[in-house]
């Protein structure tokens, strides 16, 4: 019975489907396994080959020029971060640190603003960048969203997958900055595994709770985001904070134990002299026509006070102008409040939004002792004009209470006295009260904070200063080699 059966054509046709399918997924599986990203090996790790222009090898030396360059073999590191990585100082300041101890790194981001020149000249760092999503994908539409959403993150998946796992060569370890963790975190956790390396966090803050400020707290995707980044933080073998805060949160709510690798400024953020400070505010398009009246020497200078941003929905600079505003019409009674020149800085989404704002606010006549304008300098400007400032000001409310402004870290680096603000539990972690800044929680307190520390009596902003020039002492490579220089297993104590 079963012997005819085998004989039938019934049966010999379907034998034959059976074998075609099992012949196709052989030979895709083997594609696959053929066209895999190829394994991290420290053996094989060599350092970076250099030729001129005629494709003779040549030696490669420091930026001084002195030294040959000191690579060491075993700490390759691919850097990922879904961003412009110009505007990602922290994973900057990672690479430059890794490479200052013989790693050979790969900085996979998107290249819209300038890179730090150091990063841009050091050989031992290779960038990768990486191909934006068309525009349609990129709108901002909250209607669209849960459609264009997916599809960007498939885009996204494509391209950080190419950059990671044949873009870039294999390393001993992968440091990949969350948020954005969709599909970051997913992508990076594979190919980590396909390549052999070690995943390593770094927690700027949470993905969900940025998505919860766009679609609400209650939104079901918000809900799969978080869970999303509990399950892929499984997959790493270690993990940075910015805060002590959100290693303990991530202790207490995803079962992890993470390091807090605090913020610090880069060498470029430091304090400048009255001298340079006038040739440079001489110099800078934005201040050239106002260096008279910001001059101490000036028989009433006026106060400049820098805040910078990204343009997203965590800063709302209606608390600035506001209080500016208010400032403005005390100013107007009040004839000893110097006029202030306030820039703000940065690029990002919701700048056309206040733009239009000031617009606004100049035509009714209610900012007419203060001038708001806004720019993008180069990372040595914006790093200049931080130390010219009399006053820095911070607008981020931080989405989840635990991460930090990166931009207050910069200004204590120059020198400068920070206003921000303060209602989040992280924020002491930053700023110490009355020291080195103040935390406001309203626009009528930052106003009453700019009244107090521009009047007559300028103790208070001369003490803030002071502190802020003290705090400037701390830097990222001590903080770094502490921690990450353990972590990477480059130090050992
Ligand atoms: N070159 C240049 N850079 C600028 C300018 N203006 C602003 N920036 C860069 O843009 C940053 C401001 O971006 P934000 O997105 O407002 O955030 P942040 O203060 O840098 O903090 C971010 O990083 C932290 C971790 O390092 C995060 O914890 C935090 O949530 C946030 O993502 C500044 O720190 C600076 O690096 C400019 O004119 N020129």
């Amino acid at each position: 019975m079963f012997e005819d059966f085998v004989l039938t054509e019934k049966f010999s046709n379907g034998f034959t489907v059976v074998l075609g399918a099992i012949l196709c997924i052989s030979t895709l599986f083997t594609i696959l396994l053929a066209t895999l990203p190829g394994q991290y090996d420290p053996y094989a790790d060599k350092p970076p080959k250099f030729v001129d222009e005629t494709g003779k090898e040549i030696k490669m030396k420091t930026k001084d020029g002195k030294d040959p360059l000191k690579w060491r073999q075993g700490r390759t590191v691919q850097i990922l971060v879904l961003g412009d990585i110009g505007r990602s100082p922290r994973m900057q300041y990672h690479a430059l640190s890794i490479a200052k101890h013989g790693g050979r790194v790969f900085l996979i981001g998107y290249q819209e603003s300038e890179i730090h020149p150091d990063i841009v000249s050091n050989p031992l760092i290779t960038i990768i960048p990486l191909v934006a999503a068309p525009a349609f994908l990129r709108s901002s539409s909250k209607l669209l969203f849960p459609i264009l959403a997916p599809l960007k993150a498939i885009w996204q998946a494509r391209s950080i997958y190419r950059a990671l796992g044949y873009r870039s060569e294999p390393g001993r370890w992968m440091l990949v900055q969350n948020p954005p963790s969709i599909p970051t975190l997913a992508i990076a956790s594979l190919v980590c595994f396909l390549r052999n390396t070690d995943l390593i966090i770094d927690w700027h803050n949470f993905g969900y709770s940025i998505l919860a400020l766009k679609l609400g707290k209650r939104h079901p995707l918000v809900s799969i985001s978080e869970r999303y980044e509990k399950i892929f933080a499984k997959a790493a073998t270690h993990h940075l904070t910015v805060t002590n805060a959100m290693a303990r949160v991530l202790k207490d709510s995803y079962g992890i134990t993470a390091q807090a690798l605090h913020d610090r400024p880069a060498s470029m953020f430091r304090p400048i002299t009255s001298q340079e400070r006038t040739q440079f505010l001489a110099r800078l398009p934005e201040t050239a026509q106002y260096a008279q009246d910001l001059s101490p020497s000036s028989k009433t200078p006026w106060k400049l006070i820098v805040s910078s941003t990204s343009w997203t929905a965590d800063e709302d600079f209606s608390i600035l102008l506001d209080a500016l505003v208010a400032y403005s019409a005390e100013a107007t009674s009040k004839t000893h409040l110097p006029r202030i020149l306030a820039i703000i800085t940065g690029k990002g989404p919701m700048q056309s939004h206040y733009l239009t704002k000031v617009k606004a606010l100049n035509q009714q006549k209610k900012l007419l002792n203060v001038i708001v304008t806004t720019a993008w300098l180069t990372p040595q400007d914006y790093a200049r004009l931080l130390a010219s400032a009399d006053l820095g000001v911070s607008l981020h409310t931080s989405s989840s209470g635990v991460d930090l402004p990166m931009k207050v870290v910069d200004m204590f680096g120059a020198g400068l006295p920070v206003v921000g603000w303060g209602k989040f539990e992280a924020w002491p972690e930053l700023v110490k009260e009355d020291v080195n800044g103040k935390g406001f929680a309203s626009s009528q307190q930052l106003a009453e904070q700019l009244i107090d520390l521009f009047g007559k009596d300028d103790a208070l902003l001369r003490q803030l200063k002071n502190g802020a020039l003290e705090e400037s002492g701390n830097r990222w490579n001590d903080e770094w080699d502490r921690v990450g220089g353990q972590l990477f297993k480059f130090i050992h104590v």
